[in-house]
């Protein structure tokens, strides 16, 4: 058992309280490293060079455990690890403190040092002994009252004398060092806030990619998921086949972070983007000065995806001679970069990734053979949302929650013929267009139902669609009352009595409207809203 004191000090009281155990032999260890550190501090001008000194002092001098030097970005209001020791891979790569918890936190806001201090306890909690076993401390770094980043450390104490005065000694550092982390936050402000923001992304990204954030149940990409998992694990070359918009890019990113490499970078490159004159550069760099407009050596997409994946999307637009380039970086892992005559060697992941059918562009003669081979050592085909059935509802489920919370719109449900002409639709554009599709019926949508005359034209085209209703006006009236008849008879559980009252209606006038639409009250006596065809 152990007992935790946490104790806030301002740092000046801090120093006078305890002034007195500078004395003696306690300031003779500590003079020589106060020396080191401010000689340091003096002869490295910039921060982040002084820092990895100081932190090694920390550690070699004073026996620290765990020493970490934060700084803090006022406008963001985040709180990034500039450099540590001790941490444990989590902590460094989570880089950054919410400033809402920790003793780190705590610090920035207040601007006074914390000392946590664990002590030997007895089994049932009470105090064994004023012994620390071990404690935690955190100064702030402040300059003309800006509190600019803090200093914490960790150790094992056996006396609490030497904690007092390595709390002194760090909150003396700080000082030291707070004009050089003043300079260093005004100059790289935009880096650091990338930095963080670049972390921020990546963590967001790893969790949206998550093969469980792929949305879909059936069969066909159950299918997708098993082989995602399979192929995660290895460092095979993948071809990711699939027609436009069915969600290609998420699988390789699934990929990717699924990966033992996924702390590496996961670079994306467009090739149907990359206009034939700049394809190369983009691809593998160039060096400064290898033609009009290369003012510096600029570092491609294989270099940049060093250590992680390169995603080469749209692979079949590439022209044949960057496809012979690309085959040779497959074979050999090298390449040159523009203008450049030393081989430049990566360790990358290569996911392509492609909406043509490449082996009839290798027949056509418009893609090379060698190259489409080497690209097809793991093929993964996502299928197209039409053969994804109930999928189509599941996703628009999602999209829904998406787009309502992104509107601040508390819409609840997608009503029964509007998921009719949702599953009725060819979806050409697959799991985007489903996306844009609801994404506009969300803004257009004026109760916390999306109906189907939110939905756009093209879904109620009835030669493409398979839906009874076209884009006139008469077949926009129709669609409407087709809807109307279907939530009265919802409403009122199948009672034709009821739903023709409710409407306006005789009985008889609504049995022909009935008859007209195919719609039979049975279906309504089930109370499951989710039943999307009024025949189901
Ligand atoms: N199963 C899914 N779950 C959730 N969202 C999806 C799913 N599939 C696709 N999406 C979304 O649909 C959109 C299109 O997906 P993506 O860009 O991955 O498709 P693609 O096949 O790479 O398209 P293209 O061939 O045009 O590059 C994205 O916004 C993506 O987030």
């Amino acid at each position: 058992m152990d007992d935790t004191t946490v104790l806030t000090f301002d740092v000046d009281d801090f120093v006078e309280e305890f002034s007195h155990c500078f004395t003696g032999e306690c300031r003779v260890s500590v003079l020589p490293v106060l020396y080191k550190i401010s000689q340091i501090n003096a002869n490295a001008a910039d921060l982040a060079r002084s820092l990895p000194i100081i932190l090694g002092v920390m550690r070699q001098h004073l026996k620290m455990q765990r020493g970490m030097v934060t700084l803090y970005d006022r406008h963001s209001g985040s709180i990034f690890i500039q450099d540590s020791f001790g941490l444990d891979e989590a902590e460094k790569t989570s880089g950054a403190y919410a400033p809402d918890g920790g003793i780190t936190a705590k610090v920035v806001e207040s601007g006074k040092a914390v000392v946590v201090q664990h002590r030997d306890a007895d089994a049932d909690g009470q105090r064994k002994s004023s012994r620390i076993k071990s404690a935690l401390f955190c100064v702030p770094i402040v300059h003309a009252k800006r509190v600019l980043g803090t200093i914490g450390a960790e150790r094992v104490y056996m006396n609490p004398r030497l904690l007092r005065q390595d709390v002194e000694l760090l909150a003396m550092v700080a000082s030291m060092i707070a004009p050089a982390a003043e300079l260093y936050l005004m100059e790289n402000v935009d880096k650091v806030r990338q930095e963080h923001e670049a972390r921020r992304i990546k963590a967001a990204l790893k969790e949206r990619f998550r093969p469980s954030n792929i949305i879909g149940s059936s069969k066909p990409i159950q299918d997708v998921y098993a082989l995602i998992e399979k192929v995660a694990a290895t460092k095979a070359t993948v071809l990711i086949l699939g027609e436009s918009g069915v969600g290609k890019e998420l699988v390789a990113n699934a990929i990717h972070y699924n990966s033992p490499t996924a702390e590496g970078p996961m670079v994306t490159s467009n090739c149907a983007a990359l206009p034939e004159n700049l394809a190369e550069s983009e691809l593998f760099g160039h060096e400064k000065g290898s033609f009009t407009g290369a003012l510096a050596q600029h570092k491609g997409c294989f270099e940049q995806a060093d250590g992680g994946t390169i995603f080469l999307d749209e692979v079949g637009e590439l022209s044949l001679p960057i496809q012979a380039k690309l085959l040779r970086v497959l074979q050999q892992r090298k390449f040159e970069r523009v203008g450049g005559s030393k081989p430049v060697k990566v360790d990358v992941r290569i996911i392509a990734a492609t909406n043509r059918n490449l082996a009839e562009m290798v027949e056509r003669g418009t893609f090379r053979e060698d190259l489409y081979y080497r690209l097809n050592v793991f093929p993964i085909t996502v299928p197209p949302l039409r053969e994804r059935g109930s999928d189509v509802i599941t996703l628009a489920d999602h999209f829904v929650t998406r787009f309502s919370k992104a509107s601040g719109k508390s819409i609840k449900r997608i009503s029964t013929p509007a998921l009719n002409m949702l599953m009725s639709y060819h979806w050409p554009g697959n799991v985007r267009e489903l996306e844009n599709v609801i994404e506009r019926s969300v803004i257009l949508s004026e109760d916390d139902v999306i109906h189907a005359y939110d939905l756009p034209p093209s879904l109620q085209m009835p030669k493409e669609s398979g839906t009874a209703f076209g884009v006139s006006l008469e077949s926009k009236l129709r669609a409407v009352e087709y809807e109307m008849i279907v939530e009265a008879l919802k409403t009122s559980n199948g009672h034709i009595g009821d739903a023709a009252q409710e409407l306006g209606l005789t009985r008889r006038m609504l049995g022909v409207r009935m008859e007209r639409y195919g719609i039979s009250y049975k279906s309504f006596r089930s109370a499951d809203p989710r039943k999307w065809g009024p025949e189901a």
